[in-house]
């Protein structure tokens, strides 16, 4: 099957943190490619991708970047597929930055905008799952039975207090 979701970053070095929405998105069992984009170092490819993603047969885009994290923003403005921003890390600022950078989108552009970080990339990965799940019952079992993981764990650590 040919890519469901689109995972790209801003730079190499998010990898760290997207690497966590592709865990989530291969635990799921969903097709996926991942790309580094840049909206302010590459600009012309960033357009391209986001022109492109809808008719190459992405369904959802989940885009990390840092700092002045205009990625997301940028290529929800150039598609009409759901974009899901992940606020990576930075250095400076502990992610605060990417996150407004993210969150803060005028009316009619929305990003769907995840925790700062390695748990919301994996929340974006999920969160991927649950839209593609909503039209594809086999990938919806599989967030269930993962749901499902989570609350046993959470009902047995009583156990060991
Ligand atoms: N925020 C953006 C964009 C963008 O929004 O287009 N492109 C790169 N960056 C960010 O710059 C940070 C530092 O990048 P380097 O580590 O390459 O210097 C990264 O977190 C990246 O996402």
């Amino acid at each position: 099957m040919s890519a469901q979701v689109g995972v790209i970053m801003g730079s190499k070095s998010d990898w760290d943190t997207m690497k966590l929405a592709c865990d989530v998105l291969d635990e799921l069992q969903i097709p996926y490619e991942k790309k580094v984009v840049s909206a302010h170092r590459t600009p012309d490819l960033m357009f391209e991708y986001a022109e492109s993603a809808a008719e190459r047969g992405l369904k959802v885009i989940i885009a990390g970047a840092g700092g002045a994290a205009h990625l997301p923003g940028m290529v929800a403005a150039k598609t009409i597929l759901p974009v899901i921003g992940v606020p990576v890390k930075s250095s400076n600022l502990n992610g605060l930055d990417s996150l407004l950078s993210i969150v803060q989108m005028p009316g009619g552009i929305p990003v769907a905008t995840v925790a700062i970080g390695n748990a919301g990339a994996a929340n974006a990965g999920l969160l991927a799952g649950q839209i593609l799940g909503a039209f594809d019952p086999a990938v919806q079992a599989r967030v269930q039975a993962r749901r499902d993981r989570i609350k046993q764990d959470v009902l047995e650590s009583s156990e060991t207090l």
